[in-house]
């Protein structure tokens, strides 16, 4: 059965309907993905061409329908290639989300495990991250509560030591072979040190140098809490799901720590980059 509307001369179906909204949220999708980056001017491009390409191709003009029919089938091709980081994006996000994604939840499907904890004494890493920052040492602490990144901790040196203070300060001491990059902790242990993290290809405010830009990279590909301290101002940001907060009191990185390991939502609490952009213009005209 599928019942039909009048509108005007147009008779439009229910599985029409379905289909445009389907098409409306899958292209709402890709250009979220896609903002703040360059590539969503070269999506856009591609879409107004297809978008006269259709009337092109309705009004039977046929010269230009087969020549944009042309340009149509090889942009495909080049669409795959430009867009190679975001299409790499798209499918971890999709992989995120989905039940294989947590290696625990599979773990216990299929062995009927129990699942461990994941909430652990996140004091260590506080009091690590204060004494970094009063010392303006630079340093990136990846938080995981579902993954142990193997991918991203197999690119630096693995550890596995139980998590503290100590050893923290160690690694990121700046005479310290293990201080350049991140360290990945997951379940109350430090896995890896000096691992690389993605770079986020999202146009960010000029302050933010590269350990910002890979905590926000990082952030973007994986369901993880990045603490960073920086270098040059001894500040403390986090960074999750793309966005950032920036210069924050270590009660408020104990806040949202604890509940991003406890499973509470956290997000409202984050700047996507843009509004971080905005909040500072404010700030600075009201200065
Ligand atoms: N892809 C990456 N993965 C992990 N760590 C990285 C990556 N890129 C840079 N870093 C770390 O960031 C350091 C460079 O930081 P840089 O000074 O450029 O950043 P910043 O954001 O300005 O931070 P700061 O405020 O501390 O200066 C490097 O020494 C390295 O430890």
């Amino acid at each position: 059965m599928n019942l039909l509307f009048r509108i005007g001369f147009l008779d439009i179906s229910i599985v029409n309907i379905i289909d445009i909204t389907l098409v409306s949220v899958l292209l709402y999708q890709v250009y979220k993905l896609m903002r703040g980056s360059v590539a969503i001017k070269i999506f856009l491009g591609f879409l107004s061409l297809y978008l006269i390409y259709l009337v092109v191709n309705a009004a039977r003009m046929e010269l230009l329908s087969i020549i944009l029919g042309q340009f149509m089938g090889v942009g495909v091709i080049a669409a795959i290639i430009l867009f190679a980081p975001e299409i790499r994006k798209f499918l971890l996000i999709i992989g995120k989300s989905s039940i294989f994604s947590n290696e625990n939840v599979l773990q216990e499907l299929l062995f009927w495990r129990k699942r461990e904890t994941q909430a652990f004494n996140i004091t260590p890493i506080l009091e690590a991250a204060k004494s970094l920052a009063g010392t303006s040492t630079g340093a990136l602490m990846v938080i995981s509560r579902s993954s142990e990144l193997k991918f991203y901790a197999e690119s630096g040196d693995l550890i596995d030591a139980i998590v503290s203070k100590r050893l923290l300060i160690s690694i990121f001491n700046k005479y310290s072979p293990l201080h350049d990059g991140g360290v990945i902790i997951y379940n109350g242990r430090v896995k890896a040190a000096r691992c690389i993290l993605p770079v986020t290809e999202r146009e960010i405010p000029a302050q933010f140098g590269l350990r910002h830009r890979a905590a926000i990279g990082m952030s973007e590909a994986t369901d993880t809490l990045i603490v960073i301290v920086s270098e040059e101002t001894g500040q403390i940001s986090l960074a999750k799901n793309g966005s950032i907060i920036h210069n924050l009191s270590f009660q408020e990185v104990r806040e949202i720590l604890n509940d991003y390991l406890t499973g509470v939502n956290t997000d409202d609490k984050f700047d996507s980059i843009s509004s971080f952009e905005r909040k500072k213009i404010k700030r600075t005209k009201e200065a």
